[in-house]
């Protein structure tokens, strides 16, 4: 039972079985059976399985393959079975369920995680909103590392799918800070490497990712549409062992392609225990000093203003209208992005492949160029996966860049094709200051 890295309003159940996570068709059905389930027992229908189930303690066992992961990649050479012995490790769990990591993998590996928080399990997360991208959880995890000199600050969702983590000197690492962290030390385990993330990462993270003798597939918004887009990877010859999304879901092939944040985490702890042994005193901070972040970088949302039932098609025509507008050369210097530096076919992005992917939201980046700067920025337009809303992302590396590409975005396609009706733009509005 989880709200995964939302307020509690959205507490919901979660499904998994052997294959992993459920499609919303198996979820339906699922309810289906319970419906009936329901109302066979409201009519005393007897509801007794053939097989009653079994209580399995997946906890602690999967606590066990975590620890022992830690303990056989560390080889400690003097306590091999406390490998952590030494470091201080705070944990913000933000009142979901990922405490577990604390007492039954940190613990009993020897570390020392006074000054961890929000272990308890509480719906209602009286704290904050339990998500690694959130300011709250980042900060109060920022000031406990530093407040105890501890050695790594880690921030889960509730369900333990996603996570961020704080280095030594109190710097958050998410976002495009995390998925650099982790191509730094899987490309080091498999050189030239595929990284696939969605479409909202940097340029600067590409760069990081090639320097190192990566490959960076840029794909769609989704953590699914990113781990499937490994799958498929793979499948084709093309060796990927990560797949991340901004969000901070996190998925490596060596764990079953699982965005499980906990072992997110356990790769970086190794890394962080390894650089110690080897004589690194600077913390997993210093594997990502190179990385530039955006001058400028932003997200706004319009709401689609239709009944919810025809949100769907509305969001879809104006996403549609978005890319004809940019093919059709109507905004200058902006220009269909495919896959950014990825050798990977041309076109998955905007999944103009031979075997395109099923579609759950339409989505398009474009890249935006000047005569002065040449290509400074990006435009993401897509549809909310979840909510009747687009998401509108920019980044840009020229002061005033997402501005002026906001300012092109209302006037020379919003207003000139009418989309402003169907979509409320009072963000883009109050972003220009009009
Ligand atoms: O489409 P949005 O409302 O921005 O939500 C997008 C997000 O939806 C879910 O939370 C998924 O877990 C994420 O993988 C995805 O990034």
């Amino acid at each position: 039972m989880t709200a995964s890295h939302l307020p509690y309003t959205r507490n919901g159940l979660k499904f998994f079985t052997k294959k992993g996570g459920l499609t919303s068709l198996e979820v339906e059905e699922i309810c289906d059976r319970a419906a009936r389930k329901y109302a066979n027992r409201l009519a005393k229908v007897s509801t007794m399985l053939a097989t009653p189930p079994t209580r399995v303690n997946f906890m602690s066992a999967y606590a066990a393959h975590l620890r022992n992961v830690i303990k056989e990649r560390v080889n400690h050479p003097t306590h091999y079975d406390t490998p952590l012995k030494g470091f201080q490790i705070i944990v913000n769990a933000g009142n979901g369920s990922g405490g577990f990591f604390t007492w039954d993998v940190l613990d009993k590996l020897g570390a020392d995680t006074f000054g961890s928080l929000h272990l308890n399990p509480d719906g209602m997360f009286p704290n904050h909103i339990p998500n690694p991208e959130d300011k709250t959880a980042m900060a109060l995890t920022r000031a406990a590392v530093l407040d105890n000199s501890a050695d790594l600050g880690i921030v889960f969702d509730t369900d333990v799918d996603r996570s961020g983590v704080v280095d030594a000197k109190g710097n958050p690492i998410n976002g495009d800070k995390l998925i650099a962290l982790m191509s730094a030390i899987i490309l080091r385990e498999h050189p030239g490497t595929t990284v696939v993330t969605d479409a909202r990462t940097s340029v600067a993270l590409t760069r990081f990712i090639t320097e190192r003798g990566g490959h960076h597939c840029l794909y769609r918004v989704g953590y699914r549409n990113v781990i499937d887009k490994g799958v498929q990877l793979n499948q084709d010859g093309i060796e990927t062992h990560l797949m991340m999304e901004t969000s901070g879901h996190g998925a490596l092939k060596e764990n079953y392609f699982l965005d499980d944040g906990a072992y997110m985490v356990v790769k970086i702890i190794i890394e962080m225990v390894r650089m110690k042994l080897a004589g690194f005193n600077d913390g997993i901070g210093s594997l990502i000093e190179d990385l530039e972040e955006p001058l400028e970088s932003t997200e706004l949302r319009m709401n689609v203003i239709a009944e919810p039932r025809h949100a769907k098609v509305k969001a879809v025509e104006a996403i549609e209208a978005f890319r004809q507008y940019i093919e059709e050369g109507k905004l200058q210097g902006w220009e269909l992005d495919s896959c950014g530096d990825c050798w990977v076919s041309e076109g998955c992005l905007v999944d103009s492949n031979e075997t395109p992917a099923a579609i759950d939201a339409r989505m398009y980046r474009a890249k935006v160029s000047d005569e002065e700067n040449g290509q400074y920025g990006w435009v993401h337009l897509r549809q909310s996966i979840h909510n009747p809303n687009l998401a509108v992302n920019m980044q840009s590396t020229v002061p005033g860049g997402c501005r002026s590409m906001t300012a092109v975005l209302r006037d020379k396609f919003l207003l000139a094709s009418g989309m402003n009706k169907t979509l409320d733009i009072s963000q883009i509005d109050n972003y220009l200051g009009s």
